[in-house]
């Protein structure tokens, strides 16, 4: 891994399985439950609301030392002050990130199920590679598929290793056991009460014990 990134359960929010209203005890249950690392992704709020939520999850994040990306929005991560960045392949030049975000930030990047892509994004200056999506995702439908191998053939590029798409704790061990070192999970994790997703976060920090050789977050 890196000295940025632990191994482990990568919660990414949702608009419609975290609204406003249930957006922080949602998270706040996710890190109880072992997350370590978690994305602000909101495609459908006002850009004063998603101000407003990155904020807060930034203070939440902050708290439980655990870092806090933004999706798709470098602008959003510097002015809350917010760990990283995700980035897809349209969503702007990895490098001007970086030069607004500085060194010590985390930018991940969207690979799909392709090598030269993560190759590319390496190049690039990422801190990690993402892949999937490996199942069916009712948040994403529409993203490319992708297969475990490509996890196994990415070890390659050493870089850690996200895995995405469609992730539960009832599917998620193949994918580790290929070279996953973050799961990235929204349906999997969130949606219904604190104690649930604690419950199904702690499913997955035990997938992680059981199987990745870095995996140290105890509860
Ligand atoms: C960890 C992680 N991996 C992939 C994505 C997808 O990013 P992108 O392809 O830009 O799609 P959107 O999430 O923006 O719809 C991600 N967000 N996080
Ligand atoms: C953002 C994204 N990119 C590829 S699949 C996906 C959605 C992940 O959400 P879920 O865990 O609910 O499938
Ligand atoms: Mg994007």
């Amino acid at each position: 891994m890196s000295q940025k990134l632990q191994p482990g359960l990568y919660a990414i929010t949702d608009n419609r399985l975290t609204p406003p209203e249930t957006l922080l005890d949602s998270v706040e249950a996710a890190l109880r439950g072992g997350a370590v690392l978690v994305q602000y992704r909101d495609k459908g709020s006002s850009s004063a609301e998603r101000l407003r939520q990155a904020t807060d999850l930034n203070s939440l994040c902050r708290n439980a030392g655990v870092p806090l990306l933004i999706n798709d929005d470098p602008q959003l991560a510097h002015r809350v002050g917010a760990a990283g960045v995700h980035m897809g392949q349209d969503d702007g030049a990895p490098d001007e990130a970086r030069r607004l975000l500085g060194p010590e930030a985390i930018i991940g990047i969207t690979c799909h199920h392709r090598l030269e892509l993560a190759r590319a994004a390496k190049s690039a200056g990422a801190d990690y590679l993402a892949f999937g999506r490996f199942y069916n995702s009712g948040t994403k439908p529409g993203a490319p598929a992708a297969e475990a191998t490509v996890l196994t053939e990415a070890r390659t590029l050493a870089l850690p290793i996200t895995a995405i798409g469609g992730i539960t704790a009832d599917n998620a061990e193949p994918l580790i056991l290929a070279g996953a070192d973050l799961l990235a999970v929204v349906g999997g994790l969130f949606g219904g009460t604190p104690t649930e997703i604690e419950t199904r976060a702690k499913q997955f920090c035990q997938l992680f014990a059981r199987h990745h050789p870095l995996y140290t977050h105890s509860d």
